[in-house]
């Protein structure tokens, strides 16, 4: 057996956000060499000629390369990490497919809505042997602050990962490790990470009841506004993503564990969990933009999943409704229509045993 932990990789990450270039410091600075690649092209320009700034845990200065495409991101890269809302995971997906080598492993991070198997199938389908490993968070939160400064707020104490194949988790978990350090566990399979991802059920509620806090940009701490009556509101929908999880035969922790397991928070009840958290840290801040992923992402490819999955599985999910609907209804927008996933993987006509087949 190889010591994956003493190896360094060469890490290409698409796209050039928050958790991209907070992935870059924390690899560089683990001996990795990182390349990165903005699917939009223009993101990573100032990289090109000025070092990458992290300030927050583990504080540093460093450089990067840059690709020009991704194929140049593939040929440059024994490991993929996508590091984008699931909003462009499909289109970076489809780019990188036709560059992708036999053998190498592709993280998404954060995984949602089967992004993963949509990879998995579509490599399959093209002949290649590629292992796509989902995490249903990040390994660290972050917030981007310029073109070439990142904050790290956390490194997360514990992340699940899965396999697709499933038979790889175990090379998987070592990659991580052998990437990020100490920390991960295997999670039996890419649909236990989907819904894994407690992000819709927290930011759905606390973006629609902050609604106009958010239009007018206002500076309003997350948690110090996840209130007793938001948290009441997120626990609703996190049974509904337990009750479909289980439908699955998933067992899923409540999302006050997620917050324990993450955070290392000791409160019982989410709304207490909610003002420890801002009585440590104060923020992050809550979004200040009307397009912000908290609505664009989380609703379709978080929430609207969940509804997907209950119908298939025949329970009910009226509170993740709600708020889908209240979301679509003060933004005009039509969120259930904007998962690109959803019609690829052939959602619509699945059953349960027909999806678990394919995991
Ligand atoms: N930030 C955090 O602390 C946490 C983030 N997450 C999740 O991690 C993922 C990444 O988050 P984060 O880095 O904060 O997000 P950002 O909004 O900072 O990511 C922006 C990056 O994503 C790329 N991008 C955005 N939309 C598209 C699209 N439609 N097509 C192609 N590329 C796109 C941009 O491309 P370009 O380079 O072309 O501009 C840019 O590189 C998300 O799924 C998020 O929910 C989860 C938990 C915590
Ligand atoms: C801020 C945090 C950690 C919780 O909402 C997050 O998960 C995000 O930015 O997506």
């Amino acid at each position: 057996m190889t010591d994956a932990a003493a190896e360094t990789y060469r890490v290409g990450i698409a796209g050039t956000g928050a958790i991209a270039l907070a992935s870059a410091a924390w690899l560089r600075q683990a001996g990795h060499g990182v390349t990165l690649w903005s699917p939009g092209g223009r993101g990573a320009e100032a990289l090109r000629t000025q070092p990458l700034e992290a300030s927050g845990v583990q504080p540093c200065t460093l450089t990067v390369e840059v690709a020009d495409d991704a194929a140049q991101l593939c040929h440059a890269s024994d490991v993929l990490l996508l590091a984008l809302p699931v909003n462009g995971h499909k289109q970076v997906m489809d780019a990188l497919l036709p560059s992708l080598r036999d053998g190498q492993t592709v993280i998404v991070s954060s995984m949602a809505s089967l992004s993963s198997l949509y990879l998995h199938e579509a490599a399959r389908c093209a002949g290649k042997q590629v292992t796509v490993a989902s995490f249903g968070t990040t390994v660290l939160t972050a917030r981007r602050e310029s073109d070439t400064q990142v904050r790290v707020m956390t490194r997360r104490k514990a992340v699940a990962v899965s396999a697709l194949p499933g038979a790889n988790v175990g090379e998987a978990v070592a990659l991580c490790t052998a990437l990020f350090g100490d920390g991960f566990f295997s999670q039996d399979s890419v649909l236990a990470s989907a819904l894994a991802n407690v992000n819709p059920q927290s930011h759905g509620p606390l973006a629609v009841f902050n609604w106009t806090r958010i239009e007018r940009a206002e500076n309003w701490p997350q948690y110090h506004c996840m209130t007793p009556g938001v948290s009441r509101a997120i626990e609703a929908l996190d049974l509904e993503r337990r009750a479909v999880a289980q439908a699955f035969g998933i067992a899923l922790g409540p999302i006050e564990e997620h917050f324990a397991r993450s955070f290392g928070t000791a409160s019982a009840r989410l709304e207490d969990i909610a003002a420890e958290l801002h009585a440590k840290r104060g923020g992050p801040p809550g979004p200040v933009r009307t397009d912000t992923r908290y609505v664009t992402e989380d609703m379709p490819y978080g929430l609207a999943f969940v509804e997907a999955l209950g119908r298939i599985a025949g329970v009910p999910t009226p509170a993740t409704r709600t708020i889908v609907d209240a979301a679509s209804l003060v933004n005009g927008i039509d969120f259930r229509a904007e998962n690109d996933l959803l019609g690829p993987l052939g959602l619509e006509r699945e059953t349960v045993a027909g999806l678990l087949a394919r995991l």
